[in-house]
């Protein structure tokens, strides 16, 4: 035999299984179940003790190496996949498919069957300890075909929405930027370097996870959406095209994988189409932090300003309703019906938010139990959220003129009475998380089961009154019958009293200071009580596995009651933080008016009511009419001109989200896109400066705005040389004007550019207000028409702290540079441009010494006393002669 083949020839059978498990899943780590732990091998045991900080160990031989080795206990298991799975590993869990008793009777070397039962990556988890409560967890799809180019496909297992959408190139980055998916499944040439696409997925990279390409058939695609639903055709969800079929079977087929067979619940595919969302691209998104700021975080964004839900599943939804706001006035009006309806019923809206703040999330809940991972505390969940759709509708009862998404929602809650009752009867108060432990089925649900648990506490009466017989017996007090999940049953005296011991007691075991007993009659009791154990939780399981069943089979009913408590909670809640905060109802059309009056910006807003120093928030109008849609502000640094232009932008996505607004009166003709040029970060990830940050957002603005967009730029061509900046300013503004015709805020410092108004009849020049008191500056935050003569930079300089010398000697420098601008030496157009006025200011000629000139020699040979004055006009016209 050569070297290796008797080395292979070492490979033990348990590493053998091992090694073919985990071929079948190269790019996932394994968590081979052994006993009571999940094990990790090779390089997988490396990686996975350097990601969770966990001892690696070494374990026998394989090819004459030893074999690196860690291991998580299983009943750990949950934050040690988090963990991994926050780092962007995936794990293939493996376990044991067969009892070792099965495998001992193949033979003493057997090993014990094991299978993956479920590959665990970010956009299938289902875990609560896995997920945030308050946001959604989606995998999505991205499809191409030939035909009909680019579509998406996403949904959230946990809940099982699925919907599918086409989308073209141009409007990848804002879908993707939209769903925010938590996985990403995609063919792997859409990746390859040099493809198209390459670089916008280099920003998704953590969340990738590429595929075959044939996993993106759109022929087998059509075969599985079939089978998935049932249905002959697929018609009768939509009218789906071949990329939409692709997107949405590779989906399918990559739950399948990584559920290994556990589809999860899925509902109808819904067809999202082109139009039906405002369009957000994702350096809009990120600027105006609408569910999380520039760094990430939820708190001091718009979301978090404006979210008063009570549960996770109405946190979700408003999440999900402010990234993807609607053009549809019919249905943003019916969203305000039913905001306007808990504004105006105060009483009905605590009522209701009293009775949601003990909802439990029934959509995680009934989303585990259709994936085999639910446990008794998820049909608890099921019974008592189902059991509050009864008080909802009966508080719902009274009231008059309920509007008809709410009546749907109420409709929906359905009436689940069977199955509440049948779990009440069924399920006790308190029970553990997981089937296996037993325990969970209330008294007098199954007669057969008391039976078995009367048997088993019986039992250990008797080893009760077993003990007391044997403590006379032997006349040793101290003698105890303990158990242990080693031994089982044994009786304990201390090494002392052990001579007193003899018959009937049998020897187990000494320790140092005790020595274990049993008896024929200890032995026997036992396995009553272990009989009866046994027996109890098998029973258990089944009772367990019938009530899953039963929740499975009107899960599409549970399913709609759950979207509908979502729903309640967060047009409750939208009503009430339309009465706390003032907001009102917008009135949102087809028109191309934008007229907001009294608009606040709800952040800004928010945070200087919690500072409560009595600096409120200055209301402002905005009017984009027809006339004047292109509206120039201008104003001091800090007077409030990002503030305004971002409170309209969210003014309207608030609006087309269904919400109220931050504004006595608003009126928003549909926005189809928004767009936004506002702060400036360097991309240096991707190898790009502010100021090309800066140019290629406003590229896309320039090149995809119309006139449903709604546009706010916030100092355009500030990051570079002034005279290039002023320029690309101008012909921004004129570009928007003439050719893209949008709805605009346009700020900017260039106070030379409110001149375009005399030209562009729709522009209208505005600026903040100041007033100077004491040669102090006070900012108003308030917006009127006209143009601001200064900006007051030095002013804010002065407040942030620079040195007071430097602070003075910029005031020397402005000064002078005014001054400056009366020589008429310059252009009119450098005139204006305050800081390249030093520079142009023409050189001043360099003194040579070259002797006296002839004029300084004749004037000096000149004595006026001697001179008539007949002379000295003479001399004078010699010496401007000699010039
Ligand atoms: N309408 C308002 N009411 C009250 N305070 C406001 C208002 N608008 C702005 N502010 C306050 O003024 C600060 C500066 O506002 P903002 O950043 O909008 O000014 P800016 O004009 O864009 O300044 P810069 O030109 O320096 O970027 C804000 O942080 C906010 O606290």
């Amino acid at each position: 035999m050569t070297e290796m083949g008797e080395k292979q020839a070492q490979v033990t059978p348990m590493m053998a299984q091992y090694l073919s498990i985990k071929e079948a899943h190269p790019d996932c780590l394994l968590f081979y179940r052994m006993g009571d732990f999940y094990e990790l091998f090779f390089d997988d045991a490396k990686q996975a003790a350097a990601a969770l900080d966990i001892a690696l160990t070494k374990r026998g031989q394989h090819l004459g190496e030893e074999i690196p080795m860690c291991g998580v206990p299983v009943h750990a298991a949950e934050t040690y996949l988090s963990r991994l799975i926050r780092k962007g590993h995936r794990v293939a869990v493996c376990e044991q498919t067969e009892d070792p008793a099965e495998a001992k009777k193949r033979g003493a070397k057997s090993v014990v069957r094991r299978d993956v039962v479920r590959v665990v990556t970010p956009g299938t988890l289902t875990e609560d300890t896995l997920l945030d409560a308050r946001s959604a967890n989606y995998l999505a799809a991205l499809a191409r075909t030939g035909a009909d180019g680019y579509a998406i496909a996403w949904c959230d297992i946990s809940t099982g929405q699925l919907l599918c959408q086409p989308v073209a190139e141009a409007g990848l980055a804002s879908a993707l930027s939209r769903i925010a998916p938590g996985e990403l499944i995609l063919g792997q040439k859409l990746i390859e370097e040099g493809s198209a696409l390459y670089e916008l997925f280099r920003e998704w990279r953590d969340r990738l996870t590429p595929l075959p390409e044939s996993r993106f058939d759109s022929t087998n695609a059509e075969r599985r959406l079939k089978d998935v639903f049932g249905v002959a055709a697929l018609d009768a969800f939509g009218d789906f095209d071949r990329a939409e079929l692709a997107a949405l079977g590779a989906l399918v087929d990559y739950l399948d994988l990584t559920q290994v067979g556990k589809m999860p619940r899925l509902e109808a595919p819904q067809r999202l189409a082109t139009g039906a969302l405002m369009e957000i691209d994702p350096a809009t998104r990120r600027n105006l932090e609408i569910t999380r700021t520039l760094t990430g975080d939820r708190s001091g964004s718009l979301l978090a300003a404006v979210d008063r839900t009570v549960t996770g599943p109405g946190a979700r939804l408003l999440a999900q309703r402010l990234s993807a706001p609607q053009t549809d006035p019919a249905v943003i009006g019916a969203r305000h019906d039913a905001v306007s309806f808990y504004a105006g019923n105060s009483g009905l809206r605590g009522d209701l938010r009293d009775i949601l703040k003990g909802a439990p999330d029934l959509e995680r809940a009934l989303g585990r139990l259709t994936v085999g991972r639910g446990g008794p505390r998820d049909l608890l969940a099921l019974r008592d959220g189902l059991a509050l759709g009864n008080r909802i509708k009966a508080l719902h009862g009274a009231a008059d003129d309920v509007p008809a998404l709410l009546v749907e929602a109420l409709s929906d809650l359905g009436n689940h009475d069977i199955l509440i009752d049948r779990y009440r009867r069924a399920l006790k108060d308190e029970v553990p998380m997981l089937a296996r432990d037993g325990g969970f089925v209330a008294k007098g649900y199954a007669p057969h089961l008391d039976e078995q648990v009367t048997l088993r506490e019986q039992g250990r009466r008797l080893i009760l009154e077993l003990e007391s017989r044997y403590k006379q017996d032997t006349g040793v007090d101290g003698l105890k019958i303990k158990h242990n999940n080693v031994l089982g049953w044994f009786i304990e005296v201390t090494a002392k009293h052990s001579e007193k011991i003899g018959e009937p007691f049998i020897h187990r075991q000494s320790m140092s200071n005790a020595v274990r007993y049993t008896t024929v009659e200890l032995n026997e009791l036992a396995r009553n009580i272990a009989e009866a154990g046994d027996r109890a939780l098998a029973i258990e399981q089944e009772i367990f596995d019938d009530l899953v069943g039963e929740a499975l089979a009107r899960a599409r009913e549970i399913g709609l009651a759950a979207r509908a408590l979502a729903e309640l909670d967060l047009q409750s809640a939208a009503g009430d933080l339309a009465v706390a905060r003032d907001y009102s109802r917008p009135k949102v059309d087809a028109s191309l008016s934008f007229a907001i009056q009294g608009g606040r910006h709800p952040v800004v807003e928010a945070a200087l009511a919690s500072q409560g120093d009595g600096q409120g928030f200055v209301a402002n109008d905005c009017d984009l009419g027809r006339a004047q849609r292109l509206w120039l502000v201008t104003g001091p640094n800090m007077a409030g001109k990002s503030t305004f232009l971002r409170q309209n932008a969210l003014i309207a996505i608030l609006a087309q989200a269904g919400l109220f607004v931050p504004a006595a009166n608003a009126h928003i003709g549909a926005v189809d896109r928004l767009f936004s040029r506002v702060g400036a970060a360097d991309d240096l990830a991707r190898g790009r400066s502010t100021f090309m940050v800066e140019m290629v957002e406003t590229a896309t603005i320039l090149n995809q705005a119309s006139e449903r967009s709604l546009v706010i730029l916030d100092e355009i061509g500030r990051g570079t040389a002034t005279f290039d900046g002023l320029s690309i300013a101008w012909a921004c503004v004129e570009h928007l004007h003439e050719a893209a015709k949008a709805r605009a805020l346009f700020a900017t410092h260039y106070h030379e550019l409110t001149a375009l108004s005399e030209r562009l009849d729709a522009l209208s020049p505005h600026c903040m207000r100041v007033k100077e008191w004491d040669g102090e500056v006070v900012f108003l935050h308030e917006v009127g028409p006209g143009a601001a003569d200064r900006s007051y930079g030095i002013h804010v300089a002065k407040l942030a702290g620079l040195p007071p010398a430097v602070v003075s000697r910029a005031e020397e420098v402005l000064h002078a540079l005014e001054k400056g601008e009366q020589s008429g030496a310059v252009t009119r157009l450098v005139d204006d441009l305050p800081l390249f006025r030093a520079a142009s200011q023409p050189a001043q000629p360099a003194v040579v010494d070259t002797g006296p000139s002839a004029a300084e020699e004749a004037l000096a040979d000149l004595n006026p006393d001697d001179l008539t004055p007949r002379e000295a006009l003479d001399a004078l016209y010699r010496l401007k002669a000699l010039l």
